[in-house]
């Protein structure tokens, strides 16, 4: 397979020192606490160097979903755990890898909202198809066009995850 370099480390590291910068204004005015929801797997890498970004005090949480089979998604979501704290009354960043048609993150925002957070937003590493999923990603961090990628966490088939940039299939 031929992977093509898409967004670089340096890159990587530079946006998200911006995004925690970015999270920490807007939380800290309204809460010294967040719960950070981690999605995984794809989330791991992206979740690990975000919350070290943030400045306040961050809990972490945990949910693992999965839909896509090599580059498609088969529509049906599959729940492997869940996370496992309340989040009552609590300010909730769900922290995604990607966002591309929308459904895992709907799909987790119904069941996040159960347990009735004081408020719920959404970091993802990258955005594609921005206008068309629907769902309000407050902290994006790359918007890309319709590129199937892998690296930094994402996966093809569960392999590439470890690359440490994000590239694409050529
Ligand atoms: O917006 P959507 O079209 O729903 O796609 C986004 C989801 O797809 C990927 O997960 P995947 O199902 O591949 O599981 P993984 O995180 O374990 O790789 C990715 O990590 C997102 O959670
Ligand atoms: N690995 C990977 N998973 C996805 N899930 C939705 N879009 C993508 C993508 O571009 N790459």
């Amino acid at each position: 397979m031929n992977i093509k370099e898409l967004i670089s480390e340096e890159q990587i590291e530079e946006r998200v020192k911006e995004m925690g910068k970015e999270i920490t204004d807007y939380y800290k005015e309204k809460t010294d606490e967040l719960v950070a929801v981690c999605v995984l797997k794809g989330s791991i890498n992206f979740y690990s160097d975000l919350v070290k970004r943030i400045d306040m005090n961050v809990l972490y949480n945990f949910i693992q979903v999965s839909s896509y089979s090599g580059k498609n998604t088969t529509g049906r979501i599959k729940v492997k755990s869940w996370v496992e704290e309340s989040l009552e009354g609590k300010h909730v960043l769900i922290v995604e890898d990607v966002v591309d048609t929308g459904n895992t993150l709907k799909y987790i925002i119904k069941y996040l909202e159960r347990q009735k957070p004081a408020s719920i937003e959404i970091a993802s590493a990258v955005v594609k198809n921005v206008y068309q999923h629907g769902v309000n990603v407050k902290f994006p961090g790359f918007d890309l066009g319709d590129y199937f990628i892998l690296g930094y966490g994402l996966d093809y088939d569960q392999k590439y995850r470890n690359l440490p940039y994000i590239g694409y299939v050529e």
